[in-house]
C-alpha cells in the first residue's frame, strides 16, 4: 500500500470516532496556506468554465442554483486534494469496510442569492456515493453571509456548519442536508468517496 500522507492537522482518530458516533465530522485548518492560495487561484482562474449545476443531461432541477466544474487531470492543484481524499478512503475502508474505490469531485460556486435545497447525495443507496466531503476555499466567510450547511446527523440531530475557509465538512452521503442562500460568493470543492466506478 502507498505510504499515507495526510496533512498533520487531520486527526484520524477523531474523524473516525465522529463518523462512527454522528455520521459526520469537520476538519479545520485542512491545508497549509501556500496550498490554499494555489487552490483559490486555480478555482478563480477557471470560473468562466463553470456550468449551471441545475442542468444535468438536459434536465433542469429547481433545487439548486450553484455553478460547478468537474475536476479532471487538467486541474492539477485540485488533484492533490483528491489524492489526499483517496488516502483517507483507504483508512475508511479499513475501519468501516466501505469498499470505496474512487473519488469524484467538482468545484462549486454559489453566487449571492444561490442555494441548494434539502437533499441526500445518495438517497436509499441508489448510487455508489458513500461519503460526501465539502472543502471551503473562499478566503473569508463572515457570520452574516449565509451559505451555512444544515445537516441532519445519523442520530436525527440538526447541525449548522459554517462554510469557514480551509474547512472540510465530511458526512455520510445518505444524510439529509441543505445549503442556505449565500449572500457572498461561496467557493468549494465537493467530493464523493464512491464504492463504484463512475465515468465523468
Ligand atoms: O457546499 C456545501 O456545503 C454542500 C454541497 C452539497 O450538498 C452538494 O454539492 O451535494
Ligand atoms: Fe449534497
Amino acid at each position: 500500500m502507498e505510504a499515507l500522507s495526510l496533512p498533520k492537522s487531520w486527526n484520524v482518530d477523531q474523524i473516525l470516532d465522529d463518523l462512527d458516533q454522528h455520521g459526520f465530522t469537520v476538519i479545520d485548518h485542512a491545508y497549509p496556506a501556500d496550498y490554499v492560495q494555489q487552490l483559490i487561484k486555480e478555482c478563480t482562474e477557471n470560473l468562466n468554465r463553470f456550468r449551471d449545476a441545475a442542468i444535468q443531461n438536459g434536465v433542469i432541477s429547481k433545487i439548486r442554483s450553484d455553478h460547478i466544474l468537474w475536476i479532471n487531470e487538467d486541474l492539477e492543484i485540485a488533484q492533490h486534494h483528491i489524492h489526499t481524499l483517496q488516502q483517507l478512503s483507504q483508512i475508511f475502508n479499513a475501519a468501516f469496510y466501505l469498499g470505496i474505490k474512487e473519488v469524484e469531485a467538482h468545484f462549486a460556486c454559489y453566487n449571492a442569492g444561490e442555494f441548494y435545497a434539502l437533499h441526500r447525495d445518495n438517497p436509499q443507496g441508489k448510487n455508489g456515493r458513500m461519503i460526501s466531503t465539502v472543502y471551503y476555499l473562499h478566503d473569508e466567510w463572515q457570520d452574516d453571509w449565509g451559505g451555512k450547511l444544515h445537516l441532519l446527523d445519523k442520530n436525527n440531530v440538526w447541525h449548522i456548519l459554517e462554510p469557514k475557509p480551509n474547512r472540510i465538512a465530511l458526512f455520510q452521503s445518505d444524510l439529509l442536508h441543505e445549503v442556505l442562500e449565500a449572500k457572498h460568493q461561496r467557493l468549494s470543492i465537493t467530493a464523493w468517496l464512491r464504492s463504484d466506478s463512475h465515468i465523468l
